[in-house]
């Protein structure tokens, strides 16, 4: 067995190769996980081979608000298992910090246990992997690293997502369609402005409404058919350019229904994943990745495994990019 497997807790002995630090038991709270981690030095966010720290969040209250089809919550528990038998060729320890579950609809206050876990185990110099959950993860991933020393010290955040939406919905209560919104309204609470770009949008699966809200906050996009690897890395490249530190958001249903059924809204056309799997290596070898996710998978309608299979080897190409 591997040690992607030691992070999913398994119970099998472990080829030690490279030699992995223990994984903590399941639920135990990440900030007791990076206090035990020797990792780099408080705020650095870039290095080949900081630890990384896998972390779930067990939540579909958002995609249940959004009025989309639940089981996100399931998502984390499935992509490790998917990502256990992997085999090992990173250069870096990898983690499994636990699980934050949302509970009997207390979608906020596990966004924010999420955050302040991930801002802790920033701090100490891991690379982290939030496994959502509905995208409402995107707004537990957000108040993570707006939350840590990299950002709070004034390096430019830049929020880099996949997806076939803009989730930019402006709705009362905060759901799997509003946390970019959300983002862009804390980031100008904190006097900033909000750097947000997204591949992958799909027209007619965006409202006019959701396009007017995109301009008027300057996002940057790449509509789904204008997905060629040339375009993709360049729209990557210039974001890239513009910012600090970057955090990276997978929605599944970026990809082609038949690569990912497994979500609440598959795509029609979706981008391929030989370029999204491109997007995250180049994301990964940047030296700016400080922290990702991967969102909206949802195992109730996966077809053996396809869609969790496909998050874990693009969780995969994060932690050991080539
Ligand atoms: N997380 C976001 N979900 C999409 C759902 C779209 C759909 O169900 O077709 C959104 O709100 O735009
Ligand atoms: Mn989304
Ligand atoms: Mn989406």
């Amino acid at each position: 067995m591997t040690p992607y497997a030691e992070a999913r807790q398994d119970r099998s002995p472990l080829r030690s190769d490279p030699p992995v630090r223990a994984a903590p038991p399941a639920g135990v709270p990440a900030a007791s996980l990076a206090a035990s981690l020797a990792g780099a030095p408080a705020g650095v966010p870039a290095g080949a081979s900081r630890p990384a720290v896998i972390l779930g969040f067990c939540s579909d209250e958002g995609v249940r608000r959004n009025k989309g089809r639940t089981g996100a919550a399931k998502a984390p528990a499935a992509i490790r298992s998917a990502l256990g038998p992997l085999a090992f060729h990173l250069d870096r320890p990898v983690l499994d910090a636990g699980d934050v579950a949302v509970r009997d609809g207390q979608l906020e206050a596990g966004q924010a246990r999420a955050g302040v876990a991930v801002s802790s185990l920033l701090d100490t110099g891991n690379l982290t992997v939030l496994l959502g959950g509905g995208h409402e993860t995107a707004f537990a991933s957000y108040l993570g690293v707006a939350g840590s020393e990299a950002v709070r010290t004034g390096q430019r955040l830049g929020v880099l997502n996949l997806d076939a939406h803009f989730d930019l919905r402006d709705e009362p209560a905060p759901s799997s369609g509003t946390p970019f919104l959300q983002m862009a309204e804390a980031e100008a609470a904190a006097g900033r402005e909000l750097k947000y770009a997204v591949v992958g949008i799909s027209q007619p699966n965006n409202t006019r409404a959701l396009f007017t809200t995109a301009d008027r906050l300057g996002v940057k996009y790449l509509l789904d058919e204008d997905c060629t690897p040339d375009a993709v890395q360049a729209f990557v490249a210039d974001f890239l350019a513009e910012v600090d530190v970057l955090y990276l958001t997978i929605d599944l249903d970026v990809l082609p229904a038949a690569v990912a059924p497994g979500v609440s809204a598959p795509a029609a056309l979706g981008v391929p994943l030989p370029l999204v799997a491109a997007v995250c290596r180049q994301a990964a070898t940047s030296g700016k990745l400080l922290h990702a996710d991967v969102a909206e998978l949802n195992p109730a309608f996966d077809i053996d495994n396809r869609t969790a299979r496909v998050a874990a080897r693009l969780v995969n190409t994060l932690l050991a990019p080539r």
